[in-house]
């Protein structure tokens, strides 16, 4: 059990109390020897132990300085550990492929996702402690909003269980969840078309596929033309943007899309 941090510090910050919790996170996110992981909000290590042990290269990386000082004096020696004490939001992200394996502040969630989705990550997988509706919204067949449909496009996401308050000091009101992240093999050649065929859907969610695009693509995509945008799942967006890419060029993605 961690112990209690002091008021201020802990404001919105849920520790994980529960080892086999941390275990279970770490083996779902497959690590490796050959890995790269990054730990985004290391705090006082409830993780950390469990990914130095895999022998993959860690990155834990923590905003805090009282914690940092505590992750050093706990795991300063381990030689596959860098402890970055940093804005995770900020920090560089590695240009070799790579893995997250966090229990990230819940607040900070869409602002990480955001960062990690981009379209120029060499994220490979990640295995995270979200709150659960967020974890609902994003796994859910559909999105609802375009941004969400974007990373389940190239990524699939899956909820892999909930996890309850207890295992958390202190305990949250709201409740969270295992979330796991994989990339789905989508060529970033083909990211321009999937916005604009993303983007074109989501402005026309009671509009059939076929008022957008040509009946003979959505075929090949295995979309239904007379199907509303909205019950369209983003993985067929996806095929549909990957049939289409080479036909023209596409517009730039919008910034806030760019990480
Ligand atoms: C929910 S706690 C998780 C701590 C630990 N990983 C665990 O599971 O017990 C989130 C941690 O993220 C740190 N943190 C919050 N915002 C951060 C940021 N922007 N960059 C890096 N670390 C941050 C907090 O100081 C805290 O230690």
């Amino acid at each position: 059990m961690p112990s209690a941090p002091r008021a201020g510090r802990s404001a919105g910050v849920h520790f994980l109390a529960t080892p086999a919790i941390a275990a279970q996170l770490v083996q779902s996110c497959a690590v490796g020897v050959d890995d790269l992981v990054l730990e985004i909000g290391a705090g006082q290590g409830a993780l950390t132990g469990h990914l130095i042990a895999t022998g993959a290269r860690i990155l834990a990386v923590e905003r805090d300085d009282h914690f940092v000082r505590r992750l050093t004096t706990r795991f300063g020696d381990r030689p596959n550990l860098r402890i970055v004490h940093a804005d995770a939001r900020e920090i560089p992200l590695p240009r070799r492929r790579f893995l997250v394996v966090a229990n990230i502040p819940y607040a900070l969630s869409t602002a990480f996702l955001r960062r990690l989705l981009s379209p120029h990550t060499a994220l490979n997988r990640a295995a995270l402690l979200v709150e659960w509706g967020f974890a609902k919204r994003i796994c859910a067949a559909v999105p609802r909003h375009v941004e969400q449909a974007w990373w389940a496009a190239r990524f699939e996401m899956t909820l892999v269980s909930r996890i309850g308050a207890h295992h958390f000091s202190p305990p949250p009101r709201v409740g969270s969840a295992h979330l796991l992240i994989r990339r789905r093999p989508f060529p970033r050649t083909a990211e321009r078309a999937l916005w604009t065929v993303l983007s074109a859907a989501y402005q026309h969610p009671g509009a059939p596929a076929h008022a957008l695009f040509d009946r003979r693509a959505l075929r090949r995509a295995d979309i239904r033309a007379a199907d509303p945008n909205s019950t369209v799942p983003p993985h067929r967006w996806a095929r549909l943007a990957l049939d289409l890419a080479p036909s023209r060029t596409w517009p730039a993605l919008p910034r806030p899309l760019r990480g």
